[in-house]
């Protein structure tokens, strides 16, 4: 379905809280033909980039618009969320990409009859590149999870969880990953200027590596395995920096582990509130 023709923009979208997630999601759905005049933007503190987009901002809202997309901090929810209460229990659908804030909580605000799809993106949708898995209440159903897909296809590849208890594994993974992978180019930059290389020549060299490998991972028909071992001479000089990250005690795969596992721990807890 093309965003201009969809229910979307017919009965408008309300955006509630445009910050980094918000605005590159909004940044998609206007380049993908969303009609800026399609979208409600309510954040008290608008950047100067959403101000120059021709959104409608701070504005009266529709009473009834598809689509209400909720991308504050979990810890402003209880504040931002009842402003809207009007619209629950009714055809607004309500996507929320808030971390840790459960599918209940919107119900138990907004109303039991409140169509609900949680999801998860992340912030390479700022460029059409991002990952969002998504998860709907039973009021929401089918209809309701092809239209938020058709919303969020708009930043990257959606994907459909079987239930909303792996999205604090999915948070994890790929909704904080992309902070774990900028770690890494730091990392590298940092390990590279210790070997002797000028900064801005180990950054440039960090930062095409892990671009050029994640797009050879995802373009390949090769594992990402036996893409490790093709780069791994016998005796060679990655064999020698591999022996060091696949220590199994103090190696990276404990390291990232912990690390997911941590993330995830922290969606489970804000969840309890
Ligand atoms: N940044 C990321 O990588 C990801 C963030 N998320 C989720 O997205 C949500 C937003 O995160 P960010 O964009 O990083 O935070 P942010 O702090 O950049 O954006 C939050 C926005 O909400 C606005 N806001 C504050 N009070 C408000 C209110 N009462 N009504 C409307 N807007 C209000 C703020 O002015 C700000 O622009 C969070 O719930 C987070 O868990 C999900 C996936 C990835
Ligand atoms: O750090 C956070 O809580 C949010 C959720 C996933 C990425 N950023």
């Amino acid at each position: 379905m093309k965003m201009k023709d969809s229910r979307i923009a017919a009965n408008g979208l309300v955006l509630l809280g445009c910050g980094k997630m918000g605005s590159a999601m909004l940044e998609g759905w206007l380049a993908r033909g969303l009609p800026p005049t399609s979208v409600w933007v309510v954040d008290p503190f608008p950047s100067e980039w959403l101000k120059a987009q021709g959104v409608h901002l701070n504005a009266e809202l529709p009473a009834a618009p598809a689509i209400v997309l909720v991308a504050v901090k979990p810890q402003m929810m209880a504040e931002a969320l009842p402003t809207l209460k009007a619209m629950g229990n009714g055809s607004t659908l309500f996507v929320s990409v808030a971390a840790g804030t459960p599918i209940r909580y919107f119900e138990e605000t907004l109303g039991v009859n409140t169509p609900v799809v949680r999801a998860m993106p992340n912030t390479p949708a700022a460029i059409s590149r991002g990952i969002t898995a998504i998860v709907a209440n039973d009021t929401a159903g089918e209809a309701a999870l092809d239209e938020a897909e058709t919303l969020l296809s708009a930043v990257g590849e959606v994907v459909r969880l079987d239930q909303e208890s792996q999205i604090d594994a999915v948070t994890g993974v790929s909704g904080s990953g992309p902070a774990y992978v900028f770690h890494m180019i730091e990392t590298m930059a940092a390990a590279g200027e210790a070997q002797g290389l000028p900064p801005g020549l180990s950054m440039q060299l960090a930062k095409a590596t892990v671009a050029g490998a994640g797009a050879l991972a995802m373009e390949s028909d090769e594992s990402p395995t036996q893409l490790r071992i093709n780069v791994t001479s016998p005796n060679g000089t990655t064999q020698a920096a591999l022996e060091v990250l696949m220590d199994e005690e103090n190696g990276f795969p404990a390291l990232v582990k912990r690390a997911v596992k941590a993330a995830t721990d922290r969606s489970k807890e804000l969840a309890r509130g």
